[in-house]
């Protein structure tokens, strides 16, 4: 238990020096793992690492960039061990993967020097979410993962958090935040030194939102320990973490291109974009360190290789700015 607090204390305090002015925010960048993840056509190896290291080169301090989950579940993160191996590491840039169990921790940790900075484990505030995410009631994933951390823990691994379906439920509906918090001060209480609350389904509205993070500050949990982690179903995601950042949160998950989506939660969209929330957070004047034109070419990078629409409104914009820009100056030469 004192370990876990030390380490838990450590991460404050580096979470804290780093951004010792409360206007940095700092992003988590998912879509490596949560943008990939359910893409149907397997995306090559190669094509993964080359989004990762350009990802690296934005500023971004945080990327997730895979999921130690079964291969059967979700065949898409079956190339953890290749991806990790491959990437380059910029130094500064904290690199991490979720794990649900003893199994994916083991292996992230057999790894070593080519593992991550940082693991995540997943819960959820619906009862069948978790068991259609992770084959397992709440109270189980709970007792799976306090294993899982104290594993990390032993390796001096941080550990982060997830509560998904925070909001709404694709089975269960509305989620009140009496079913969140408890879960919440759980996973805190293992030694998590961050909960990222998931609005799996981009159900939640600026009012919602609000009612759910006045219940868990209420309760005693302090919003340094908090991260909002939207998806855009319902174009209420820049809205809502928006109203986070007025609520004290100072830490945001998104995916560059605004891809994403779980495969256990049908119908729902990709995460918020990265230059979106990178541009509505330089536009309030807070610091993120990322620098949005390298943010954009990554993202136009991965749309162009998955052969999608580039999802993020600012990057669309931009994109259009760039090309306006380029037509004048060829008129003009
Ligand atoms: C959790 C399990 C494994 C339980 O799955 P299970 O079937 O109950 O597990 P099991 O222990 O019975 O094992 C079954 C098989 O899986 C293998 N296995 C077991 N564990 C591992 C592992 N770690 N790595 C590799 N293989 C593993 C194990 O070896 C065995 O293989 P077999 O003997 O049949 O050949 C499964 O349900 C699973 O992998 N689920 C995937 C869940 C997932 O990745 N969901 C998406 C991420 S969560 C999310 O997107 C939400 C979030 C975080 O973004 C926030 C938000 O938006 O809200």
């Amino acid at each position: 238990m004192l370990l876990r607090r030390m380490i838990q204390y450590n991460i404050t305090s580096r979470k804290l020096s780093s951004s010792s002015k409360n206007n940095f925010v700092r992003i988590f960048e998912v879509g490596p793992r949560d943008g990939l993840q359910n893409e149907k056509v397997q995306v090559p190896t190669s094509i993964k690492v080359d989004f990762v290291n350009r990802l690296s080169r934005t500023g971004l301090k945080c990327i997730e960039v895979t999921s130690f989950v079964s291969p059967k579940w979700v065949p898409q993160m079956g190339d953890h061990v290749e991806v990790l191996a491959t990437i380059d590491r910029i130094p500064g840039v904290c690199y991490s993967a979720l794990t649900p169990n003893v199994q994916g921790i083991n292996k992230v940790l057999s790894l070593g020097k080519k593992g991550v900075d940082e693991v995540a484990i997943f819960s959820a505030a619906s009862e069948t979410f978790s068991k259609k995410n992770i084959n397992c009631s709440i109270e189980t994933s709970i007792q799976r993962f306090d294993e899982v951390v104290k594993i990390a823990h032993e390796k001096n691994l941080p550990v982060r958090g997830y509560v998904s379906c925070v909001v709404g439920c694709p089975y269960e509906g509305k989620i009140s935040p009496a079913q969140v918090v408890p879960i919440v001060q759980k996973l805190l209480d293992m030694g998590c030194y961050e909960i990222s609350l998931g609005d799996t389904i981009g159900v939640g509205t600026p009012k919602s939102i609000q009612e759910l993070l006045e219940a868990l500050i209420r309760s005693g949990i302090p919003s340094d320990k908090l991260a909002i982690h939207c998806h855009d179903t319902y174009g209420q995601a820049i809205a809502n973490i928006a109203q986070a950042l007025e609520l004290g949160i100072r830490c945001v998950d998104s995916s560059v291109a605004g891809l994403g989506g779980c495969p256990y939660a049908k119908g729902a969209t990709g995460n918020v974009a990265t230059e979106d929330v990178v541009y509505l957070l330089h536009g309030l004047g807070y610091e993120t360190g990322v620098d949005l034109d390298r943010l954009v070419d990554v993202g136009q990078f991965i749309t162009d290789a998955l052969k999608r629409q580039n999802g993020s409104r600012v990057a669309n914009a931009l994109l259009c700015q760039r090309q306006d820009q380029t037509t004048t100056k060829n008129k003009q030469q």
